[in-house]
């Protein structure tokens, strides 16, 4: 069993795995004769593969027990994935470096703040939306098209809060 202990998200640690979604640190732009700020190009959306295009979700999900116990992460090699939280919610993010198997020593937890969401690049491994405290609506933006676009490698790993 490998035991993490979640680390608040930074958009630096992050880094090797996608992007952090966060109009708080992002530049912007006005727009709408000054009425909005535009936060601008914030992540990358990748979609590959035969008839590739992207979808835009939502994700209504329950909140996750604490350690959460994950027995597997999981990628997606044709498409990126964005999770950003529509009401404040706070959640786990496990993350592992993308190739074709993990390194345990390489697997990171972190512990979103509610402002925050994060987009996967295609191929990071990563833990199912595991949100905190109470049933969490998600806009996710991700890959559709043909083929298989979600392989699973079994591990065991479980996360605690610091
Ligand atoms: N399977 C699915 O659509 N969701 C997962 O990919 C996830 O990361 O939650
Ligand atoms: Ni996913």
């Amino acid at each position: 069993m490998l035991t993490l202990t979640a680390e608040p998200l930074t958009a630096e640690a992050f880094a090797p795995f996608g992007e952090v979604i966060d109009a708080r640190v992002s530049s912007s732009f006005a727009i709408n004769a000054g009425r909005t700020q535009r936060h601008h190009d914030l992540a990358r959306v990748e979609t590959y593969g035969e008839n590739a295009h992207t979808l835009i979700n939502i994700f209504v999900s329950q909140p996750v027990t604490l350690p959460l116990t994950l027995t597997f992460l999981e990628r997606h090699p044709q498409g990126s994935q964005a999770f950003m939280p529509l009401h404040g919610e706070r959640f786990i993010v496990v993350v592992a470096p993308k190739g074709e198997a993990i390194e345990p020593g390489a697997v990171r937890a972190f512990l979103t703040d509610g402002r925050q969401g994060v987009n996967y690049a295609a191929g990071t491994w990563h833990a199912i939306n595991s949100v905190l405290e109470r049933e969490g609506e998600f806009l996710v933006v991700d890959r559709g098209g043909e083929g298989d676009n979600c392989d699973e490698y079994p591990l065991d790993i479980e996360v605690r809060l610091a």
